[in-house]
């Protein structure tokens, strides 16, 4: 197949616990695009789709077409016919040749972002041969499939960007035997999304990646922490799960693992999760853990945007729950501070909170003044939702000497349907059988 037949769209899927984000690119010949550090990117975004509140009905469907070969938008329509992802996907395909009039066979492939590789690195095309292997972590594979018959299916992982983490960081201190038969090591997450702010920092400061020293904080209903040295990973707070690290929406983050046994006294046994994405059968004590427990149990809700609002209206409860995410993100940004020799080239926010909270930012910002960073530019901290079009935006003030590429406080709209599109474009395996 060659990028310059008629098969040239590419479609990313990022599947997320009660949410589906799904966006169209064209994938560009080498002669339309260069490489170059700041160079254009090798695909075009023709549209992209949300479906959010797939867990707790009626989803909101949101559509809208960037591409000049048709028009039309639909935000946040309630659709009631939408009650799992795979119907959510289905809705989208519809509405793709009805609304949009993109002929779903210029699909080429599909790429869908799975969260834990396990041991697989690269990108891996969906068969049956694979698909056994990463059947628990893509339930949504088939439908796309069945749905988009003559696009390859294409996973891609979370995991991969957090190969470089040095074993005596990723490694637990428990017996070794056990740890290998089963795998249990570090694997980190959000790695598409790291890959890309990597990539978007790179340009912004038009240094090439691997110069980079960052501390990325990607904040979203999954939360999580990156050390970037040297343009790789070399620690992220998140762990053999997405369980570890930082509290989020339904998450604890990290606790002290006995809790859970003073918690219930039926840790062990099997759980059924009707809120995961994909059907796992987990322990109570992973369901507690993962999906009972984050902002939603000390506040009783998962935006994030409310919490803020109501701790500034003077709720105790929101408060603390504010509190406690900046602390545990102080803890991260303390340490890797430390780990990376205090040569940091920049804190980054990014996820849904990074990048839309102005609280959120600016208390952080204030705590780690004591390490060398910049104060706040208060007015670009707040006007940040206007400047849209950048993807990368310095809300600190900068001072006369600027020296800059150290210790700057940026803010990054990351975009992983973005990165596995690209990836995707750039590997020649996947256009010539
Ligand atoms: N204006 C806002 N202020 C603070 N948080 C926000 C705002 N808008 C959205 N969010 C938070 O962003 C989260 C979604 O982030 P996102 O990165 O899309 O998450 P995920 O991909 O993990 O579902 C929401 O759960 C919400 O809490
Ligand atoms: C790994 C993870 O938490 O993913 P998300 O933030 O998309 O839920
Ligand atoms: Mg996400």
């Amino acid at each position: 197949m060659s990028k310059a037949s008629r098969n040239d769209l590419v479609l990313s899927v990022n599947a997320g616990s009660s949410s589906l984000k799904i966006s169209l690119y064209k994938v560009l010949s080498p002669s339309e695009y260069k490489t170059s550090l700041a160079g254009p990117e090798p695909v075009e975004l023709l549209l992209t789709s949300s479906i959010s509140n797939i867990s707790s009905p009626p989803a909101k469907f949101s559509f809208k077409n960037l591409s000049g070969e048709s028009t039309g938008s639909v935000k946040g329509q309630s659709i009631n016919s939408i009650k799992d992802h795979s119907s959510a996907f289905a809705h989208f395909v519809e509405h793709l040749s009805k609304e949009a009039d993109i002929d779903r066979n210029r699909v080429a492939h599909i790429c869908h972002r799975v969260v834990h590789g396990g041991d697989y690195h690269d990108p891996v095309v969906i068969s049956d041969e694979t698909y056994h292997h990463i059947e628990k972590l893509s339930d949504l594979a088939p439908f796309c499939i069945s749905d988009l018959p003559t696009a390859n299916s294409i996973a891609f992982f979370d995991t991969t960007f957090h190969r470089s983490i040095p074993s005596h960081i990723a490694s637990y201190p428990i017996d070794q035997s056990v740890a290998k038969k089963r795998g249990l090591k570090k694997y980190g997450f959000h790695g598409l999304s790291y890959s890309f702010i990597l990539r978007a920092v790179s340009k912004f400061y038009e240094r090439p990646v691997d110069t980079l020293n960052l501390i990325v904080l990607h904040l979203g209903s999954g939360a999580s922490v990156c050390a970037i040295r040297n343009g790789k990973s070399m620690d992220t707070s998140m762990g053999l799960t997405p369980l570890n690290g930082l509290p989020g929406a339904t998450r604890s983050g990290a606790i002290d693992p006995s809790l859970i046994f003073h918690y219930t006294n039926k840790a062990g046994r099997i759980s059924h999760d009707p809120d995961m994405a994909i059907n796992l059968h987990v322990t109570q004590a992973e369901h507690i853990l993962n999906s009972e427990s984050g902002w939603k149990s000390l506040t009783g809700t998962t935006d994030f945007a409310e919490i803020t609002q109501r701790a500034g209206e003077g709720s105790e409860v929101h408060q603390m729950a504010f509190n406690l995410f900046v602390d545990r993100i102080l803890n991260y940004i303390g340490s890797y501070h430390l780990k990376l020799e205090g040569k940091v080239g920049a804190i980054v926010f990014s996820g849904g909170i990074g990048e839309r909270s102005i609280e959120l930012r600016k208390a952080v910002s204030e705590k780690v003044r004591c390490l060398g960073y910049n104060a706040l530019d208060e007015t670009k901290n707040e006007s940040l939702d206007d400047d849209k079009a950048a993807r990368v935006v310095g809300i600190d003030v900068r001072p006369e000497k600027d020296s800059g590429v150290e210790s700057r406080i940026l803010v990054c709209r990351t975009d992983e349907q973005f990165e596995m599109a690209r990836q995707c474009a750039l590997e020649d395996k996947f256009w010539h059988e």
